[in-house]
């Protein structure tokens, strides 16, 4: 071994004559440092000129290229060099060039974040100022994601905005142009028959949540390809500060079989493969595999369902829920928040749960979440003593070609929506949603469509107002550009009266003298509760009776006094208390449908709930420095 090393990172000037000069003495430069030390002690000269040129040979693998500065060419990896370092998986498919990678940065120095289009930003109801906000906080997860979590945790309402809806809708439009490192794994179509060895690329093997997907219809935005992936990132940056995961131990994915967003797949800058969406057997191909590898090295994980298309997304939960504990976020999660919010906006008017089963619903979006929406509340109407026909009948349902009845082409039908089909003698298939909330008189008007332009019209606003004491206004759809109208339009046109939630963050709306509450009916209610509960439960999958239980815990959080001004969810100030309640609901419903599987769960919740709630709440991350050294006995750190 060389006695004495010279240790450098440049190899210029004084430190070459050194090197020279001095017998025995190693000369460390980066990289390719071992073939001097190496060199030194063997006894030859330790300075051949041409040994300075470095080798280019890289020790390390994986996370650690990405992560070492003086290595990493990002999307520029090679198929040969992704295969030799262990990075397939950690990278998008797409190999970028370094003159595309510098075009991207290129722009950003010149014009900073502005250059990303205003006129887009502001589309999406987003303002410079949240794009500013979005940037602090990614950099700072980048770096240190204890203190992430530790102000996202603490400032909760204010940056859920930011890192979730609406913020991350602007993210996903614009991931081509601010990706600046890789986070979570990329599964592709080129994929198959790799899918195995691939998970082995993620460096921990304590996984307990994954969120995952294919990009096909991202919030109301469409199919953004692997750009998708800020959702599943934005999902379980909730799933730590809301619920309390562990940060090392979840894992955001995206599976790219392509898009058909051509302006997308045409773009320098974007790093997707470059082929139209695969579907059909093909697809469920991947799926399959990429499900097979994931729980295969995970096997306790909870797999969470994300953002994936009408055609798709029933069928993948149906493929996968009895085997594991896979959950569709749109399909339940949604369905469960809404159902709560039904259950608080009837708290709101001073009646009963039971009141549920007399409310004419009419839902605009027939589509994964509006159909799960409908599915949860009818179930909710027959607990409180309905028939099947009789709970169906009370939804009117809508979808882009008008209102849904049997005279719809069951071909054109998912089979999800036929049973809510209104079985009408009078000839009423697609009429207009004016039309049908004139004529049925609905008390709870539900969008879920996720189309721009304002659905809910002034003169849809007003009939509800004229045939409702306090109208139950609910435009859920995603990001705010995509909503179905604003609190403020729901409050001018019915005289302040509606009780109102929208799917992202809006401000209350002050008439009058009076402030009039806007609830924000979003799913982050649910998954990261749900997803808790099931995962410290064991409970092996998860059904509609746990998400049921979860919906029928939300209400019962909102205080009277939050009651009385119009609440219709509880606080998100307290979303690590209300997701732990909604942890214990599932679990709790785990045990009665025997699925409960992890025995100190069960000794928890056989102490009550007092000492069920202790022991979730001890599972749940919290964002503090912990020392990282182990210390002499009686050393304080
Ligand atoms: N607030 C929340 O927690 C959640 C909100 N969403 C939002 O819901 C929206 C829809 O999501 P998915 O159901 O998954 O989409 P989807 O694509 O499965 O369904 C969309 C439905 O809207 C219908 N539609 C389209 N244009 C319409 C129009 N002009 N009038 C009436 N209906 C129309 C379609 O026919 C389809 O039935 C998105 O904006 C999404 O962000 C989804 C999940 C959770
Ligand atoms: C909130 C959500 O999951 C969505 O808009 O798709
Ligand atoms: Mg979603």
């Amino acid at each position: 071994m060389a006695s004495r090393i010279l240790a450098s990172t440049t190899e210029s000037g004084p430190f070459l004559s050194l090197a020279r000069s001095v017998p025995g003495l190693a000369f460390l430069s980066y990289p390719g440092c071992s073939t001097f030390a190496s060199v030194a002690s063997s006894g030859l000269s330790p300075y051949k000129p041409h040994e300075f040129e470095s080798t280019n040979i890289v020790r390390k693998k994986g996370q650690d290229v990405l992560h070492d500065p003086l290595v990493n060419k990002g999307t520029a990896f090679g198929i040969a060099e992704r295969e030799r370092l262990a990075l397939r998986g950690l990278l998008p498919a797409r190999i970028l060039s370094m003159e595309a990678q510098v075009n991207r940065i290129m722009e950003d120095y010149q014009y900073g974040r502005d250059y990303i289009d205003p006129v887009n930003v502001k589309d999406e109801g987003v303002t410079k100022e949240h794009v500013r906000k979005w940037n602090v906080l990614q950099q700072l997860q980048d770096r240190n994601e204890t203190l992430f979590y530790n102000m996202l945790l603490n400032n909760f309402v204010d940056m859920a905005p930011i890192v979730y809806t609406p913020t991350v809708g602007w993210a996903c439009l614009n991931y081509h142009k601010v990706y600046r490192r890789p986070r979570g794994m990329y599964f592709s179509s080129e994929d198959i028959g790799e899918m195995n060895a691939m998970v082995w690329h993620w460096p921990e093997n304590e996984v307990d949540a994954i969120v995952v997907t294919d990009g096909s219809r991202i919030l109301g935005l469409g199919d953004l390809g692997v750009n998708g992936l800020g959702i599943p990132i934005g999902k379980l940056d909730l799933y730590v500060a809301a619920a309390g995961f562990h940060p090392t131990r979840v894992l955001p994915v995206v599976i790219d079989v392509g898009t058909d967003n051509e302006a997308l797949r045409s773009d320098p800058l974007y790093m997707g493969l470059n082929q139209p969406r695969m579907t059909g057997a093909r697809y469920y191909e991947v799926i399959d595999e990429f499900v097979r590898a994931v729980m295969g090295r995970w096997p306790r994980s909870v797999l969470q369902f994300e953002d994936f298309n009408m055609a798709n997304a029933h069928p993948l939960l149906h493929r996968y829920r009895d085997h594991h504990m896979v959950f569709n976020d749109d399909i339940q999660g949604t369905a469960a928040t809404a159902l709560a919010g039904l259950y608080g906006a009837l708290a709101v008017q001073g009646k009963p749960v039971t009141a549920l089963k007399e409310q004419r619903i009419c839902v605009v979006g027939a589509g994964s979440a509006g159909m799960g929406v409908v599915q949860m509340i009818a179930q909710g109407m027959r607990k409180h003593g309905l028939s099947e026909e009789e709970a169906q009948a009370r939804f009117w349902i809508n979808d882009k070609d008008g209102l849904i009845t049997s005279k719809r082409d069951p071909a054109a039908t998912m089979d999800v929506v036929k049973p809510f089909a209104r079985k009408v003698e009078e000839d009423v298939e697609g009429e207009r949603l004016l039309d049908v909330v004139k004529r049925v008189k609905p008390t709870v008007l539900i969008g879920l469509a996720g189309v721009r332009g304002r659905l809910f019209t002034s003169d849809i606003l007003k009939a509800m107002g004229e045939t409702n004491e306090q109208p139950i206004i609910f435009a859920m759809s995603n990001p705010t550009s995509r909503a179905e109208c604003t609190a403020e339009e729901a409050q001018k046109h019915t005289d302040g009266r509606a009780i109102f939630a929208s799917g992202s963050p809006m401000a209350d709306v002050e008439m009058n003298g009076r402030t009039l509450i806007c609830s924000q009916a979003n799913n982050l209610y649910m998954f990261p509760g749900v997803a808790l509960g099931a995962r410290l439960g064991a409970t092996h999958h998860i059904s509609d009776n746990m998400l049921m239980a979860a919906a029928e815990a939300i209400p019962t959080l909102v205080p009277k006094s939050d009651l009385d001004r119009g609440c219709v969810y509880p606080s998100l100030h307290r979303i690590r208390h209300i997701s732990c309640r909604v942890a214990m609901a599932v679990i709790t419903m785990a045990y009665e449908e025997g699925h409960l599987h992890n025995p100190r769960a069960v000794a928890a919740l056989k102490q009550g709930d007092d000492a069920l709630e202790d022991w979730v709440v001890d599972h749940q991350y919290v964002p503090e420095y912990r020392t990282l050294i182990e210390l002499p006995q009686g050393v304080m750190e």
